[in-house]
């Protein structure tokens, strides 16, 4: 599927190449980790993919809260950015709200800043839904998941996955309206108690908690539908890096399951993929907005000089 989401942006994007506008993401990344530099790096490679450009903006952990502000700041008004994410979490000094609201609400292509994330929580149709959920609405609809009347627990609570999604669900109209809604949703988290009947009723699953194995297969029902969010890492002397990937939901449970999604190689590359579909979506909207706004001011450059 994400393949496929990849295709089809290539293909989208000709139009807006064709006036010149080449859609370009801008990574923030504070810090040095292994993991996040893979996760970087696939960015990085999806956007090469699809003729997309991609600048990386790097800083050590002991970057000042200002400092990134006036990054933001910059790129958002640069109208070559067109959208600019902030890879998260963030070293403790930093204070990651105010930095998500120093993001152009135009360019916010993971669909964190408070202007686009309300939209969602109040239904309302929002300009970027944040990857990951709508990634899985998006795997939800073309494999025909009735959503209207289902069991659904999702584990974890952040903004980017768990309480989003759990909140779209829950929803009538979905606000990227792709799909309905109309789920009975359970937000499962670590201060949650007696979780183990929620989870043997739920028809669908959604975990994103980074617990590695946490879900068993004991603590499901046959023919659930398993999205695994989850990534944490165990140690395997069989890999160059020593460790190896790893869901939250026990692969033993994939044999009771109608569907579901393996880590890697599932919700991962869909996430991706659906950043790149906002960054487009960000380029068409910048490509309305800002570009009647230059030629003015080059037609009265222009007028200047005559
Ligand atoms: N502001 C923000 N937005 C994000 O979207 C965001 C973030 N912060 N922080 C970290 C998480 C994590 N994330 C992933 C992206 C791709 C893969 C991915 O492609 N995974 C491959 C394997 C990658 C590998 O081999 O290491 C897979 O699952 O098959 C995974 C995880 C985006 N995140």
């Amino acid at each position: 599927m994400s393949d496929s989401i990849l295709e089809s942006i290539e293909r989208e994007s000709k139009s807006i190449k064709d006036k010149g506008v080449i859609p370009h993401l801008v990574v923030i990344y504070i810090g040095d980790n292994p993991q996040i530099d893979s996760y970087v790096r696939k960015k990085r490679e999806a956007c090469e993919r699809v003729g997309f450009k991609f600048t990386l903006d790097r800083f050590s952990s002991t970057v000042q809260q200002d400092q990134i502000i006036k990054r933001i700041q910059y790129h958002s008004q640069d109208t070559s950015v067109s959208g600019i994410i902030l890879q998260l979490p963030l070293p403790e000094q930093l204070d990651s709200q105010s930095l998500i609201q120093a993001i152009s609400p135009l360019k916010d292509v993971d669909g964190l800043n408070p202007l686009n994330l309300a939209q969602i929580f109040m239904g309302k149709k929002s300009m970027f839904v944040p990857c990951t959920p709508d990634g899985i609405l998006e795997l939800l609809r073309q494999y025909g998941f009735k959503v209207e009347g289902s069991n659904v627990v999702v584990l974890g609570r952040s903004n980017l996955v768990g309480r989003t999604i759990a909140t779209l669900l829950s929803q009538k109209n979905l606000s990227n309206q792709s799909i309905q809604g109309g789920a009975t949703v359970s937000l499962i988290h670590r201060y949650s108690k007696n979780t183990k009947p929620a989870l043997k009723a739920a028809d669908l699953i959604i975990s994103a908690t980074g617990q590695g194995g946490l879900i068993k297969k004991d603590d499901i029902k046959e023919g659930a539908v398993l999205i695994d969010v989850g990534i944490s890492y165990v140690k395997d002397e069989s890999k160059k890096s020593g460790v190896r990937m790893v869901g939250d939901i026990d692969p033993e449970a994939y044999k009771k399951a109608m569907a579901y999604t393996p880590v890697p190689g599932g919700v991962g590359p869909l996430t991706v993929a659906m950043l790149l579909k906002n960054v487009l979506k960000a380029a068409h909207l910048q490509a309305k907005i800002f570009k009647p706004q230059q030629q003015q001011q080059e037609k009265e450059k222009s007028q200047q000089k005559s």
